[in-house]
């Protein structure tokens, strides 16, 4: 049987039914249009100025982090924190994901008595209602994420937590994301708590060289070291860096359409760094970051990559297959995804059998 169509450039359509695995999603940035819309008919009295979100293409790095203040604002409690980690799964779910981690900053609030515990169950109880609910179609991981834009205190309370969840809650949370606006300069002081992660054996997603002249900072992330490396839009600026990195074969989370739209990244896709990375076969997994505030999902962040590439279908296949290996799971979930990779081909097999049966039809009448 011919395993795979020969034609050139892939199509969204192929992109969405493949199977994915999503491992960078920060869960307050993955809300759809629709579900923010839900939530602002909710709450006209807070009266909130969507001016960030109508800039389109003219966005800066600094526009989306007032976007996200403006979610965050809309997503105040334990209730409204369950329902849209529900949506955001449900998503990922109907554009082909099979398995997701979802990352987010736990919070508290002292106007609706949501403390970060609540937070984290609120993520937690949703993640296993979905499952429960939907027949297993998609298995979700929860990183608890650190924000460099807040205090060491705030993230070692985090850490704690992940810790703490890590135990209780071990099918689901297995590691942190460190993330927040790049542009803060005081990373440093968070070290300790990336090496704390990694002493209680948890995994670690960090952001870094997300934007330009970071080395310094890069270098001493690097020393821990990640277990991915999100973004790494400038490692290549520094020689040392840049062969370090190829040396450690830490994956890279690539996330095109975020880094055009938060301007790191110029909008010809082809000249996007992780074209250089997998040019070098340096793993690298193919993720959305913000797929609300950049309007984008995992299947268009696929085609844009496969486009951008010349990949074959078969080629965009082991792409979306070879995240497996990165995932912050056991051996059974790297298994059992392994096994629907497995029988997708075999789908693929059967579609293009009966299609090539169809027109030997056709060719008979
Ligand atoms: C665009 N590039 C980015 N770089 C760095 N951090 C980012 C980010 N995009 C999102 N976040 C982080 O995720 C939070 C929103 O989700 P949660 O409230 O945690 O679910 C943001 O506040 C920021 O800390
Ligand atoms: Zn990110």
């Amino acid at each position: 049987a011919i395993l795979f169509r020969m034609q050139s450039g892939i199509t969204q359509e192929f992109c969405q039914q493949i199977p994915k695995v999503e491992l960078h999603a920060h869960l307050n940035g993955s809300l759809s249009n629709k579900t923010i819309k839900k939530l602002l008919d909710r709450r006209r009295d807070l009266k909130i100025s969507t001016a960030a979100f109508e800039k389109g293409e003219q966005r800066t790095m600094g526009d989306c982090f007032e976007m996200f203040k403006v979610i965050h604002s809309l997503v105040d409690s334990t209730e409204v924190i369950y329902e849209v980690t529900k949506d955001v799964i449900e998503e990922f779910s109907a554009d082909g994901v099979k398995y997701l981690e979802l990352r987010s900053t736990p919070k508290g609030l002292v106007e609706s008595g949501m403390d970060k515990r609540r937070y984290m169950d609120a993520v937690v109880g949703a993640i296993r209602d979905y499952k429960h609910d939907n027949d297993d179609v998609i298995d979700v991981k929860f990183l608890p994420s650190i924000d460099r834009g807040r205090s060491i205190k705030d993230a070692q309370e985090n850490l704690k937590l992940a810790e703490e969840y890590s135990i209780s809650c071990e099918d689901i949370v297995t590691g942190i994301d460190f993330s927040g606006n790049p542009y803060t300069t005081d990373a440093a002081k968070f070290m300790p708590v990336l090496q704390g992660a990694q002493r209680v054996g948890l995994k670690s997603a960090v952001h870094l060289s997300e934007v330009k002249d970071r080395s310094d900072e890069t270098r001493m992330f690097l020393s821990v070291p990640p277990d991915r490396i999100g973004h790494g839009t400038f490692l290549t600026d520094e020689e040392d860096v840049k062969s370090s990195v190829l040396e450690s074969r830490i994956p890279i989370e690539v996330c095109v359409s975020s880094n055009i739209a938060s301007n790191t990244s110029p909008p010809e896709h082809i000249k996007h760094h992780s074209v250089w990375w997998m040019g070098q076969e340096h793993p690298c997994v193919v993720c959305t970051d913000d797929k609300g505030v950049f309007s984008t999902g995992l299947s268009s962040e696929y085609f844009i990559i496969a486009n951008a590439l010349s990949l074959s279908e078969e080629q965009t296949l082991k792409l979306s297959e070879s995240a497996i290996d990165f995932i912050f799971a056991d051996e059974n979930m790297k298994a059992k995804l392994k096994q629907i990779w497995k029988e997708s081909k075999k789908d693929e097999v059967l579609e293009i059998t009966f299609v090539t049966c169809l027109s030997c039809l056709d060719m008979k009448n």
